[in-house]
């Protein structure tokens, strides 16, 4: 078996809170192979933005170890991150935008516009470069945030919840493209989704996460074939895999429901 490029290993965080510590993360192991599209759901508030800051290497375990191709998270240069609200600047136009992350890293702006709009075909933006993000359906604005990312020509891509403020036809859009994308780069994807059917019509595998402190409740293997079409999301395969994580995901909002009751230990 080749060596997993991303290594989860017994992984805790808890963060001091006032009134006392809130443990978000108990004890979290998984591992993650080059090329591989892993989806992570859990209940809201669990933990999963926390788990993509550590991968991120934006902070650190308070017990466990993290690391991407055997490195550790701050010192690897493997991972490129989407957080949650990913905002494009509304003063810079769309190229300017996708080029941001490239010129933070001390890329010249000269070479950072060529790789960026190099991309601009593939992600659907050909012709918008030198428009302003407000100019842009919300499917255009999300597929420019992905740009800046991917541009960054990374191994593996942390996406928190891509698609989460689009309509639901435009979603299924997007993840039709995605998954094309992906099939043609092939980065290591792991994307955190609140939506069942995303989650197994993207991935190979779903990492379910239980309420907080978030610990490894669940894991589903994706046999589909692919490319995967939205003709799938009615098959009996699809319904089963949907059923499963549906059960799962729901016993767990319960007690998330519950936990938020209670005041910090
Ligand atoms: N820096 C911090 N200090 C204290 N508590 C924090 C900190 N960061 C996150 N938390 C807490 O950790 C818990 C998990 O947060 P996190 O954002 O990881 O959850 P999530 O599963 O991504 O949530 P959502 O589904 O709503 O996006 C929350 O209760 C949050 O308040």
């Amino acid at each position: 078996m080749t060596r997993p490029k991303v290594r989860v290993a017994a992984v805790s965080k808890t963060f001091d809170v006032k009134g006392g510590r809130r443990q978000v993360l108990d004890n979290i192991t998984f591992d993650a192979a080059a090329g591989e599209f892993v989806a992570v759901i859990g209940p809201s508030g669990c933990g999963k933005s926390t788990i993509f800051n550590l991968l991120a290497g934006l902070d650190t375990p308070t017990a466990g170890e993290i690391s991407i191709g055997g490195e550790s998270p701050a010192s690897s240069a493997q991972c490129a991150y989407m957080p949650q609200k990913d905002l494009l600047f509304a003063w810079r136009n769309v190229l300017d935008n996708t080029t941001l992350g490239l010129e933070v890293q001390g890329m010249s702006k000269k070479a950072a516009r060529e790789r960026a709009r190099a991309l601009f075909e593939v992600f659907g933006l050909a012709g918008f470069e030198t428009a302003r993000p407000s100019q842009l359906s919300g499917g255009m604005r999300q597929r420019a945030a992905m740009l800046r990312t991917v541009v960054q020509d990374r191994d593996v891509l942390l996406l928190d919840e891509p698609f989460g403020a689009l309509d639901s036809l435009t979603r299924t859009e997007m993840q039709t493209w995605l998954q094309q994308v992906w099939e043609q780069y092939r980065w290591l994807v792991l994307m955190i989704t609140h939506d069942i059917r995303e989650a197994i019509f993207l991935a190979d595998r779903v990492i379910v996460l239980s309420a907080r402190p978030a610990r490894i409740r669940h894991e589903l293997t994706v046999d589909l074939p692919r490319p995967r079409d939205i003709s799938m999301l009615t098959s009996p395969q699809f319904v089963a895999l949907e059923a499963e994580l549906i059960s799962i995901l729901h016993e767990e909002s319960h007690r998330a429901l519950l936990e938020q009751e209670k005041p910090p230990s």
